[in-house]
């Protein structure tokens, strides 16, 4: 039975042994499962299928960002893996967006959730200038989320801070998936845009997506289930 967990743990290991031995501490039906870069080009699509048959839906956080041609091919080929959900870099722009979304349109009911991810949750206000940016963070997750909803995707990655102004923007139905979670005393590590699971539930956040709270815990089940019951579900 897929999962109605909002917890995606992001399992940031450097090979399939690892990130399995992970997974296999973890309940499929009280969490999903977030492969990125550095797990994904270690293992490629055998460790998602490996996940897929654990019973985790799968979120695989490539963040693609090329031309449109280049990522609305690569977004196919990972629907065809059978992920759940699968991300590209709004500041790809409107045509790239399109692009990745019409290229789900076989896939039916079958196609994952098509995500933008908007302004990193390890920048921070002031960091947008160096790359050109003048403007605010919510100012720009703002723009991007507007332009990936007009270019037909899901919902957008952001910060759980930015979460209650774009329900309010954005309608009920668009998916905000928050990473930059951090449980009350949890250290911040290199995120900058932080909340606790229980702030970002109540901001209207969808899904939050937590890696080293979970997986460098001593208990990493046991910290799942803190986080679920400081939220209130399961
Ligand atoms: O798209 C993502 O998942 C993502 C976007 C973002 O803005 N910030 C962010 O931290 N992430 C990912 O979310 C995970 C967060 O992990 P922790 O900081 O360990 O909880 C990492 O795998 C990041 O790659």
């Amino acid at each position: 039975m897929p999962s109605k967990s909002p917890v995606i743990v992001a399992l940031d290991f450097p090979n399939a042994a690892a990130a399995l031995a992970m997974a296999d501490q973890l309940d499929p039906t009280l969490c999903r499962a977030k492969v990125g870069k550095e797990l994904f080009t270690a293992e490629g699509p055998a460790l998602v299928k490996a996940l897929t048959s654990r019973g985790f839906d799968v979120f695989l956080d490539l963040k693609f960002h090329d031309i449109p041609n280049t990522v609305a091919k690569a977004v196919a080929v990972a629907a065809d893996m059978g992920v759940w959900m699968v991300n590209v870099h709004a500041s790809g722009g409107r045509r790239m967006m399109e692009a990745a979304k019409a290229s789900l349109t076989t896939f039916g009911n079958d196609a994952p959730l098509l995500i933008g991810v908007t302004v990193l949750t390890s920048t921070a206000e002031g960091e947008l200038a160096d790359v050109g940016l003048d403007c605010s963070i919510e100012g720009q997750v703002l723009r991007l989320a507007t332009l990936a909803k007009d270019s037909g995707l899901d919902g957008v990655v952001c910060s759980a801070q930015e979460a209650e102004m774009l329900r309010g923007s954005q309608g009920p139905l668009f998916q905000l998936v928050t990473p930059g979670i951090r449980p009350a005393n949890s250290a911040a590590d290199d995120q900058r845009r932080i909340l606790t699971p229980a702030e970002a539930l109540k901001k209207g956040v969808d899904y939050m997506v937590i890696g080293r709270p979970i997986t460098q815990a001593s208990d990493p089940a046991e910290a799942l289930r803190a986080i679920l019951n400081e939220v209130g579900v399961g």
